[in-house]
C-alpha cells in the first residue's frame, strides 16, 4: 500500500524513529510530510529536499541545503520555526520540523479572501520580530512569501513561525568588509559607494514583508501579470507600480496603508528598516503586543525561565552586535 512502500524507501534509522503518513504541502525544493514521532506520538512535519531535483547545479544543492542545515541550527526564536532532527541519504535530505497545524499564511488568506485588520496586525508584528532577530544574527532571508509563513493553529489568534531558509544569506565577514575598517588613506571614492550598492541588503525582507501585509489585508498581490498597467510584473516593481482597489482597502486604516506605502519604496534607503516599521504607529498597539508576547513566550509552569532566558538571549544577541559595530 502507498504509505508501506513510502515507508520502506526512507533511510533505516529514520524509519526507525518516525512514522510517515500523509502529505501536507509541498515546496519549490522538495515536499512536507506529516509524522509521528514513534516514541512519543508526537506529530512532526518532515521537510524532504532531493538532491535529484537539481541535476546541473547539484553542487550548489548540495552547499545551499547544507547552509540551510547550518542556519537553522543556529536559529532560535518563536517565530522561527525549528529543526528536530535532520538525516540525509546519497540522494535526499530529510529536515524533521515542528509541525505547523495551521498550515501555510498562502492557504489562510485565500480561504478568508481578506484577513481581519487586528489580526493581519498581529502576523505582521510577528514576522517582524522574526526578521529583526534574523536581522541581529546577520542571516537575510531573501525569499520572505505568505508560502514560506506559517500558522501555529486554526485559530486566527496564533502564533506565526518563518520557513524555508535555503536562499537565506549568511552575511560572511567578506574583504571589502575588512576593507572597509581599516583606514582609507589610499581607498578610492568608488570602493565606498560601489560598495553599498552592491549585492543584498537586509532592506529586501522589509520590501518583501511589504508585499506579504499588502495580500493579507486586501487579498490580492500588489505586483502581478493582470495589472490595468500594461506592465510585466518586474516593470511593476522596478517602478513599484500598484493600486489601492478601493473596494477592497476602504475598510482599512490609513496607518496601515501607510506601512504598506513606506514599505513598498523602490529606492532601499528611503524604505522602513524592520526597526522603523516596529516603531511604526500602526504598530503602536499595547493590546497586540501583549497578545503577541504572550502566545510567543507562553508563561504556563516550568518554561516561564526557559521563556525569560529566550528573551534575555534575544536581547544579549542585538547589544552584543550593538557592541561589536561600536567597536568597528
Ligand atoms: C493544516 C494542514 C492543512 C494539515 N497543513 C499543514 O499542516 N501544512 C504544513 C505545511 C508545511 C509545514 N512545514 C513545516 C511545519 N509544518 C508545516 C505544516
Amino acid at each position: 500500500d502507498l504509505m508501506a512502500d513510502e515507508q520502506s524507501n526512507l533511510p533505516k534509522e529514520f524509519s526507525e524513529k518516525y512514522l510517515i503518513t500523509k502529505k501536507i504541502g509541498a515546496g519549490v525544493c522538495g515536499e512536507v510530510k506529516l509524522a509521528f514521532e514513534r516514541a512519543t506520538c508526537k506529530k512532526v512535519a518532515v521537510k524532504t529536499i532531493n538532491k535529484k531535483d537539481f541535476p546541473a547545479s547539484l553542487g550548489t544543492a548540495t552547499r545551499n541545503a547544507e547552509r540551510e542545515i547550518q542556519i537553522l541550527k543556529k536559529i532560535d526564536h518563536p517565530c522561527l520555526i525549528k529543526t528536530e532532527d535532520f538525516f540525509q541519504t546519497d540522494d535526499s535530505y530529510y529536515i524533521v520540523l515542528e509541525l505547523m497545524e495551521g498550515g501555510e499564511l498562502f492557504d489562510r488568506v485565500k480561504s478568508k479572501n481578506q484577513i481581519e485588520e487586528s489580526i493581519a496586525k498581529l502576523y505582521f508584528y510577528q514576522m517582524l520580530k522574526a526578521v529583526e532577530y534574523l536581522h541581529n544574527n546577520g542571516i537575510i532571508h531573501r525569499d520572505l512569501k505568505p508560502e514560506n509563513v506559517l500558522l501555529s493553529s486554526q485559530d486566527d489568534i496564533c502564533v506565526i513561525k518563518i520557513t524555508d531558509f535555503n536562499q537565506s544569506k549568511i552575511l560572511e565577514e567578506s574583504a571589502l568588509m575588512r576593507t572597509l575598517c581599516g583606514t582609507p588613506t589610499y581607498l578610492a571614492p568608488e570602493v565606498f559607494t560601489d560598495a553599498v550598492t552592491v549585492g543584498y541588503s537586509s532592506a529586501v525582507d522589509a520590501w518583501s514583508l511589504g508585499v506579504v501585509l499588502f495580500v493579507c489585508l486586501a487579498g490580492y498581490p500588489p505586483f502581478h501579470p493582470n495589472a490595468q498597467t500594461g506592465l510585466s510584473v518586474r516593470d511593476q516593481i522596478t517602478q513599484g507600480i500598484y493600486t489601492f482597489i478601493p473596494s477592497k482597502w476602504d475598510g482599512i486604516s490609513d496607518d496601515a496603508k501607510d506601512v504598506v506605502k513606506r514599505l513598498l519604496l523602490v529606492d532601499p534607503n528611503a524604505r522602513l528598516t524592520i526597526e522603523e516599521a516596529l516603531h511604526h504607529p500602526w504598530l503602536m498597539d499595547e493590546a497586540m503586543k501583549e497578545t503577541a508576547e504572550c502566545i510567543m513566550y507562553p508563561r504556563d509552569s516550568g518554561d516561564a525561565a526557559e521563556a525569560d532566558a529566550a528573551e534575555a538571549d534575544a536581547s544579549t544577541t542585538k547589544r552584543s552586535r550593538e557592541d561589536d559595530d561600536d567597536e568597528q
